[in-house]
């Protein structure tokens, strides 16, 4: 067989569709014989321009994924829209501080139900967000929807600064919330829309960077600013102007473009994205790649308004089972992202490092920021060559384990506080070392494998799946973060700690039963995976070929690819 040669060079390994060694392992003719997705979905195309079925010819070979892409327009564009990544992280990860420093401010001492209530508000608004924010993008646009985003942290950043009164907190962070919610979903979606096949997964991450970056520069601040929360907060209102100015100037995606009927308008993006150090791109590879999307558009769900489509979406996505699967794989990843409790450090590490007789809580909790801002970078560099389902595997059982001796350790440092108020107690050293092992290796895994979710779903239901799995993170969040100093002081820090170590040792489980590796698959591939089951044998297998498949071509580039 012909080198396919598109997408990257781990994307043209695996199209050798005809290798009678995959095909063994596929153990499924589904690919050849009957799709069970949209196969023209443009996220396939992005890495290999074919619809199944096509007859491979010389002027296939041809294609937009083949070129040089615009590398420092597409960067622009990623970190632009990473200020929505950023802003996610910065008003999650100041309140850690802010809760501490406002004293008497909002018009008495703030008990610990006001902080689980003021945390939470930010988690509400942001469940609901997430609830309407893939169909608001789907009928408003990526750009419109992130401008709006922009306003309402904004908003929210204002109300909060200005309040004296803690309903009047928890109304900003209400508010701030929907903003949240909604470019927690819009920006990874945005960038998987723009971003060319071969550099999708890792501009995703970028923005997930940009998340836990913001949350390290609010715990910096927070320790640089002391007691002037209300500048702390009110700083957040910068990014998200910067962001709601440049954002009019932005393009649309080509894929929502193509949807609105703005064939033009997506033709001029597909060139800027396109035209690299090598000119301008080949108009033929324009319109090849046009049609593509106009075909996949309307083949999605014909000519259908809106609410029908949203309806016929819905349908599918229950009552599908392989969507349905991916589905539940999508909401169980976030899932166990939530319940193993990073939040709550993050959110109360400075009232957590308070509690056990820190003298700067605060510039402690910074170290569980940047540990989590580090070790996403490592992850960036792993998630592919070690794959997803392996590096949870690795991850949430040392997670478990550093949770009880984070418990433990804290017993005894309330324990040793409790006896002699004035030393200061030996375990609390222990505390950090545990609580920092238990944040890289959440970092490395469950904190970004989940955020990977639009690779689970066909395009046709992307939008709502990307929506319930983000709301699924959020709920969560809502509940884990609104009872932790609850669960703190009704079974103590040994019992919370453990609990969420069951909650990883939980995960561990699922993930080893049910969630098959994805790494060096092309999209079709995943999606055959829940065609009778969760296909989790059958992909490793396949996974395990295609990365042995992608080395071998490494290290003889000129050799053909067939084996
Ligand atoms: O992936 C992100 C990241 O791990 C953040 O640090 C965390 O606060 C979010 O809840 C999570 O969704």
């Amino acid at each position: 067989m012909s080198s396919i040669g598109r997408g990257s060079e781990a994307d043209s390994q695996l199209l050798d569709h005809d290798s009678p060694q995959l095909e063994s392992i596929r153990g499924s003719t589904y690919l050849t014989e009957q799709p069970p997705v949209p196969l023209n979905d443009p996220y396939y195309h992005d890495t290999n321009g074919l619809v199944d079925g096509d007859v491979i010819t010389e002027a296939d070979e041809a294609d937009i994924e083949d070129g040089e892409p615009n590398i420092p327009f597409i960067f622009l564009l990623t970190i632009l829209v990473s200020f929505s990544g950023f802003l996610f992280g910065y008003d999650t990860g100041y309140i850690s501080d802010a809760l501490i420093a406002t004293g008497t401010d909002l018009g008495h001492e703030i008990t610990p139900r006001d902080k689980e209530l003021i945390t939470s508000a930010t988690s509400f608004g942001a469940f609901l967000g997430a609830i309407i924010a893939g169909t608001l993008a789907d009928i408003l646009g990526r750009k419109w929807v992130t401008l709006g985003a922009n306003i309402l942290f904004i908003l929210g950043a204002l109300v909060q600064a200005a309040s004296h009164s803690v309903e009047a907190m928890i109304e900003g962070r209400f508010i701030m919330g929907w903003g949240v919610g909604i470019a927690s979903l819009v920006a990874p979606l945005y960038i998987s829309e723009m971003a060319p096949g071969r550099y999708r997964g890792r501009l995703v991450i970028i923005n997930l960077i940009a998340v836990t970056g913001g949350q390290v520069i609010a715990y910096i601040l927070g320790a640089v600013l002391g007691h002037q929360w209300r500048v702390l907060v009110g700083l957040g209102c910068f990014p998200a102007l910067v962001q709601l100015i440049v954002f009019i100037f932005m393009p649309e995606t080509p894929r929502f473009l193509i949807r609105s009927n703005k064939i033009e308008k997506a033709k001029k993006v597909i060139r800027s994205i396109y035209s690299g150090r090598a000119g301008p791109v080949e108009e033929h590879l324009v319109d090849k790649k046009v049609k593509l999307l106009l075909e996949f558009n309307h083949e999605e769900h014909g000519d259908i308004s809106r609410v029908q489509r949203l309806g016929v979406e819905l349908r599918e996505i229950f009552g599908i089972p392989a969507y349905f699967r991916s589905l539940l794989i999508a909401c169980g990843l976030q899932a166990i992202q939530q319940v193993c409790g990073f939040n709550s450090m993050m959110y109360f590490s400075a009232t957590l490092f308070e509690m056990v007789g820190f003298k700067d809580p605060a510039l402690v909790a910074l170290i569980i920021a940047s540990t989590n801002m580090l070790f996403t970078v490592v992850a960036f560099n792993l998630i592919d060559k070690v794959g997803r389902r392996r590096i949870l595997l690795y991850t949430l059982w040392v997670m478990a384990i550093m949770l009880v001796f984070t418990g433990i350790a804290i017993s005894h440092v309330l324990a040793d506080i409790a006896a002699d108020p004035d030393s200061p107690s030996p375990w609390a050293k222990i505390v950090i070392v545990t609580m920092i092992g238990y944040v890289a290796f959440y970092a490395i895994g469950i904190g970004n494998v989940p955020w990977q979710q639009s690779e689970l779903f066909p395009m046709s239901v992307r939008g709502v799946g990307t929506s319930m799995a983000t709301a699924t993170n959020w709920g969560l969040n809502l509940i884990v973060s609104g009872t932790f100093l609850t669960l703190m002081q009704k079974i103590k820090p040994g019992g919370t700690f453990v609990l969420y170590a069951i909650m990883c040792l939980t995960g561990e489980a699922l993930v080893y039963f049910f969630y098959p590796e994805t790494s060096y698959l092309t999209l079709e591939d995943i999606q055959g995976l829940f065609q009778d089951g969760f296909g989790v044998e059958r992909s490793i297998a396949l996974s395990g070929e295609a990365k042995r498949r992608y080395y071998m071509s490494l290290a003889h580039p000129d050799e053909p690819e067939s084996l």
